[in-house]
């Protein structure tokens, strides 16, 4: 029997089977066998050269967003409109068949973003390009989940399990429980607070479903059997989702209206270049990048090429920032000025381990340099934001 053969059957049982508080630890059981197959699953087949699988698509820029999808929601038509890439559009289905690139210039960075085919469900199992598609969605920094607007609002659920079934976790964080195999002395178990989903015996029954023995586990919020199996999988990714639906032009206002109410939801139409401004500000504020623009000494900061951090991805300390320019740098900084919103008063002396904020302002200090006097010094960091948002006015942005 093949792998997705077994899934379907232990679906089938878990469908037959009642919930109620006796059929709890069987359930949880076939739910870790599920989970164990979908791992499964997604190895590289036996032979392969593994990885490979996504299409190749150099990253560039300070971030990657990939356009996720049902086909012709738009993804196409909205790629060519942000980036100005051309990106083939038509009334019919899977029009695009590969990894089409452009590039987003917004707040002084260039932003990635990525055109796929459609997928469709059973996707995560290998139907159509989807696991090509998903691969390069996990790649990325965010997804934007495109849907039409004007069809059934289970679309977004149906894509989201889509997701969900090879690992990704879309706009949750991980699970409070802290999970550690050990050598010997058995499983360890307790928590924080009173459970209400998992107890001592469902999950000493996972644990041995994975052939885990001797572990600690703590639970610090009142997780679910699902949260327990994410955290002994370890290798679930947690990505921000913005839910963009697009062909508003085709809808009533009532119903535009409730789709924009939803969390992290942006309503647009790109036939009528609607509400893009909206999209790529929600956009930003989800990838959570941290523009830091350089002050040489005794002169302005030079506000045309931040250094661009991320939490994300390498982390956005003095240090980070210093190791972005140059990786021998470091050992050669005294300290450094920092004048922006992470700065207490301006310029403040920071060391290494000072976290930086969007558009700060940073002078690095070397060893044997001195500081410079109060003559030319560079006074607030709303100077930075002003300058930004006046060429915001003056060269709108790109759409
Ligand atoms: N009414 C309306 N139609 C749109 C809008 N945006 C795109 N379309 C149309 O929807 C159809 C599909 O657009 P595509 O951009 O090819 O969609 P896609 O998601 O890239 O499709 P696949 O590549 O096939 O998955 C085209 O006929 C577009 O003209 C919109 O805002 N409103
Ligand atoms: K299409
Ligand atoms: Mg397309």
């Amino acid at each position: 029997m093949g792998i997705i053969e077994k899934i379907r059957e232990i679906e089938a049982e878990m469908a037959r089977t009642q919930k109620n508080k006796a059929t709890e630890y069987h359930l949880g059981q076939l739910k870790a066998k599920i989970a164990k197959l979908r791992t499964q699953l997604l190895e590289p087949p036996k032979g392969s050269s593994g990885g490979g699988e996504g299409f190749e698509v150099t990253k560039f820029g300070h971030g990657r967003v990939a356009l996720i999808g049902f086909p012709s929601v738009g993804k196409s038509t909205l790629l060519t409109m942000l980036t100005g890439t051309h990106s083939e559009a038509a009334s019919y289905e899977f029009t695009t068949l590969t990894c089409i690139p452009g590039i987003i210039h917004y707040n002084d960075t260039k932003i990635q973003l990525l055109d796929l085919p459609g997928i469709i469900e059973g996707a995560s199992e290998g139907k159509g390009r989807g696991r090509q598609v998903i691969a390069v969605a996990k790649s990325s920094d965010i997804v934007l989940m495109v849907l039409d607007a004007s069809k059934s609002e289970g679309h977004r659920q149906i894509l989201t399990s889509e997701l969900e079934a090879v690992g990704l976790r879309l706009n949750k964080r991980p699970p409070q429980i802290y999970f550690k195999k050990k050598k010997t002395g058995g499983i360890s178990f307790n928590s924080t607070l009173p459970l209400t989903h998992v107890d001592e015996k469902l999950c000493y029954q996972i644990l041995h479903e994975y052939k885990i023995h001797n572990a600690e586990v703590l639970f610090r919020e009142d997780a679910t059997v699902d949260d327990l199996i994410d955290v002994i999988e370890g290798n679930r990714k947690y990505m921000k989702c913005v839910y963009v639906y697009n062909k508003i032009d085709v809808i009533g206002i009532d119903d535009v209206d409730k789709l924009a109410r939803q969390p992290s939801s942006v309503v647009i139409s790109c036939n009528l270049k609607l509400n893009f401004d909206r999209l790529l500000a929600k956009m930003w504020e989800e990838m959570g990048l941290v523009r830091v623009y350089t002050k040489p000494q005794g002169q302005q900061p030079d506000f045309a090429d931040p250094v661009v951090l991320s939490a994300d991805r390498g982390g956005c300390t003095v240090e980070d920032f210093c190791n972005h320019i140059h990786r021998s740098l470091v050992k050669d900084v005294k300290y450094v000025l920092v004048w922006g919103i992470s700065a207490r008063h301006y310029p403040q002396h920071c060391g290494l381990g000072h976290v930086l904020q969007d558009e700060d302002v940073v002078q690095i200090v070397k060893k044997k340099e001195k500081e410079e006097g109060g003559r030319g010094r560079f006074k607030s960091h709303t100077t930075a934001t002003a300058r930004i948002a006046d060429r915001e006015k003056k060269a709108p942005l790109k759409t």
